[in-house]
């Protein structure tokens, strides 16, 4: 009977877990395997006068391999997926109100257009308009954004309505029109109409890009408006709520950057409409399903489910194209979410998620008799929302304004818990995964959910070109890299307050950068070894040689069944391989530099926000499946360097073979640089073959041939 009357269910997804738990007994009974002959081999060396360093190198490369693996089994464990039922929702009038927040930092690394679209697009969300309240986070402080936003109020009083009356499903205008649309006569008209209204807000935000100063200001006074049709005692019912807040903003002081942006909109949407529940969405990333508000309600409603933080969608992208040669996708985080499912719930992940208002407030603070001003600051208005749920009435009249403009402000947070225990948390760039293991940490669960792939509850960009990619992947990497090593490691802080099989996933994902170092040395020391004749691995005559060659096939195979079940191709297979190693060789190595220079105070840590504008050419190249190689030469050239020495070694080695007694039975030694050569053959493509303007430069060509002459050359040839 409570079965037919929940708002939702869940299904274990038992093939793959056996098949998991099988993998997770035969793969880890191997590495025991390669453990005992590392230690009985290195023991037996140190007894030598044989060169020790190389064999504690590679043992180093696979203790860390070992533990990333370990941690990973932890998302394996039981996963789940989850079903929506919103029509088991209460009538509308019983649904609870919700706060949309939408952050944008720069006009024009986040063109206007695509910021309001997204904007409107959270606007014509399915759910009651006059529960539904907008807030835009303008971090840039700019006139354009301001304009612009102003222009998309009025283009959404036309789109809203005719959304609701012909039930559209795509609410974003901008891929909505992109689409061919058929229907009656009268729908065909109204939709000319609607057109032609889009073209000519298209063209307006244009004309204000152009005419209007894009500068992006670190120093001015807190901007909050309401925006309507100037009339603010005429609300109109059939339209949410939009608010523009720029927070105060002054050289010098500290913001937080998102983090910061989205507790301002925290405070100030307190005081006007205060919902108990808040999605939080980056400017890039429209709602693409209207029903995602009532499906994110099943759980939130559900109180089984309690206490539930947050309901978290998957970034799906509309830009990534068939062929995927960045890894836009992050297949395998999505699958690891899915795996989160059975346990205390997936990791935020800064956008196209629900979250409960009460869950950032801290429970603590609020059950405990705490000083509330040292807590959440010194406003009485905002102290009071915190725990009579009460907000003042709209509209806003003088003294509101005031009070806002106190709690936008960029000294409001000195002294208080805001970003330590209260809100979003700003010890890291990754202020997602923070605030996200910080509220597991404190007994909170977390949801994650799809509805189709068909149709995801959220689209956004992803970068279009490898150079992006990497500097994307770096911000990433220092934000991880600044929990790991932390007092908030999840090892240490996370360990004694959740579950180990939860602890494990967040440790997973926090170390995941580290991969770094065993895959240099991966990428250096067999070919090294292979040029100076030095055994690393067993003799094929050895039965640990099929320990090591069982460890490589299972592992592959364990990864193209992964990509397979989740219905992706080969293809995937390989692209997240070939990428996993580019951004360990350059991002995460960068990024890990970065933390150690944040550590000792060489250099901040900072967020430096993803470009969004497209670039015609990239974006051509990437349409037909091509790298761009016109990346940064700092990330361009450790790649081809180590590619050279690859391919260096392996002809060198396999004379060696051939020739020399001592090269005879190095089939796992020479087996590694083939295998990144062929992993990474687009790069040999870039640097030969390729004519185009995405080839690789040829001063990086030069240069990596230098490079790993030197390397080559001293490791074959030094005594
Ligand atoms: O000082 C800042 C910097 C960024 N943003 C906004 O933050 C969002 C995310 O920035 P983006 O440059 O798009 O970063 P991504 O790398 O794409 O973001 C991913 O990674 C971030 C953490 O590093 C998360 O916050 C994001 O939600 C997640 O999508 C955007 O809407 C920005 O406008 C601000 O509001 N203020
Ligand atoms: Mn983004």
């Amino acid at each position: 009977m409570e079965k037919s009357v929940a708002l939702n269910e869940w299904q274990s997804r038992k093939n793959r877990m056996v098949i998991n738990r099988f993998h997770a007994f035969i793969h880890g009974a191997a590495l025991a395997a390669l453990f005992y002959y590392r230690i009985t081999s290195i023991t037996a060396i140190a007894k030598t006068s044989k060169p020790i360093l190389p064999h504690l190198l590679i043992f180093g490369a696979e203790f860390v391999l070992s533990f990333h693996w370990v941690l990973s089994q932890g998302s394996k464990w039981n996963p789940i997926s989850r079903t929506a039922c919103p029509e088991r929702l209460p009538a509308d009038d019983d649904l609870p109100s919700l706060d949309v927040f939408v952050c944008t930092t720069d006009p024009v690394k986040e063109p206007s257009l695509g910021v309001m679209n997204t904007v409107i697009s959270a606007m014509a969300l399915d759910y009651p308009p006059q529960k539904l309240h907008l807030y835009l986070s303008d971090d840039g402080g700019s006139p354009v954004t301001f304009r612009a936003v102003k222009e998309a109020w009025g283009f959404a009083k036309l789109w809203i309505p005719f959304c609701r009356k012909y039930m559209v499903k795509n609410r974003c205008p901008h891929a909505y029109f992109f689409t061919e649309q058929t229907g009656d006569h009268q729908f065909l008209l109204e939709k000319t109409h609607i057109q032609k209204a889009y073209e000519d807000f298209q063209i307006s935000l244009a004309k204000i890009a152009a005419s209007t100063d894009s500068h992006v200001s670190r120093d001015h006074q807190p901007i909050i408006e309401v925006i309507n049709d100037g009339d603010e005692m005429d609300k109109d019912p059939h339209m949410p709520l939009l608010v523009y807040v720029a927070r105060e903003k002054r050289p010098f002081h500290p913001h937080h950057f998102k983090a910061g942006a989205l507790n301002v909109l925290l405070r100030v949407s307190a005081l006007i409409s205060n919902s108990p529940y808040i999605l939080v969405l980056d400017c890039d990333m429209y709602c693409n399903d209207p029903k995602s508000a009532r499906q994110a309600m099943c759980f939130h409603l559900d109180s089984k489910l309690s206490p539930l933080a947050f309901v978290q969608f998957p970034q799906r992208f509309y830009t990534i194209c068939d062929k995927d040669i960045y890894d836009g996708e992050f297949r395998y985080a999505w699958d690891k979410w899915e795996g989160l499912n059975g346990l205390k719930g997936p990791i935020m992940c800064g956008t196209g998620f629900y979250i409960k208002r009460e869950a950032l407030y801290g429970t603590q603070q609020l059950h405990k008799n705490v000083d509330t001003i040292k807590c959440f600051g010194s406003s009485k208005e905002f102290v009071n929302s915190v725990y009579t749920h009460s907000k003042p009435n709209y509209p806003c009249d003088n003294v509101l304004q005031k009070e806002m403009q106190f709690l936008a402000s960029c000294s409001y947070d000195n002294g208080t818990k805001w970003g330590e225990q209260v809100g979003f948390r700003y010890f890291a760039v990754a202020e997602d995964f923070l605030t996200g293991l910080m509220l597991h940490c404190e007994g909170w669960k977390s949801v994650y959910y799809e509805s189709s792939r068909a149709r995801p509850g959220f689209l956004g960009a992803s970068p279009d070109n490898l150079g992006d990619v990497l500097v994307q992947q770096s911000r990433w990497s220092v934000g991880l890299n600044q929990v790991a090593f932390s007092k908030y490691s999840p090892l240490v802080y996370g360990i004694l307050k959740m579950p180990i099989l939860q602890t494990m996933c967040y440790a997973e994902i926090a170390f995941y950068t580290i991969s770094f170092l065993p895959l240099y040395i991966l990428a250096l020391l067999p070919q090294i070894s292979l040029l100076r004749g030095i055994h690393l691995y067993p003799q094929v005559s050895s039965p640990f040689f099929f320990v090591f060659v069982f460890l490589f096939i299972s592992s592959q195979a364990k990864h193209l069944q992964e990509v397979l079940v989740m219905g992706y191709r080969m293809r995937t297979w390989i692209t997240e391989q070939r990428m996993w190693m580019i951004r360990s060789f350059t991002s995460y190595f960068y990024g890990n530099m970065n933390t150690i220079m944040d550590k000792i105070g060489l250099r901040k840590a900072s967020f430096l926000p993803t470009n969004k504008a497209v670039d015609e050419a990239a974006a051509e190249l990437y349409q037909k499946g091509m790298y761009n190689f016109e990346a940064p030469p700092l990330f361009m050239v450790p790649m081809c360097t180590l590619y050279m020495i690859n391919m260096g070694s392996f002809v060198a080695g396999i004379a060696r073979v051939l020739h020399a007694e001592k090269g005879k039975g190095m089939l796992i030694e020479s087996s590694i640089p083939l295998f990144g050569m062929i992993i990474h053959l687009p790069l040999l493509q870039g640097m030969v073959v390729r004519k185009d303007k995405g080839r690789v430069p040829t001063n990086v060509s030069v240069v990596s041939l230098l490079l790993s002459s030197i390397v080559v050359g001293f490791a074959a040839f030094a005594t």
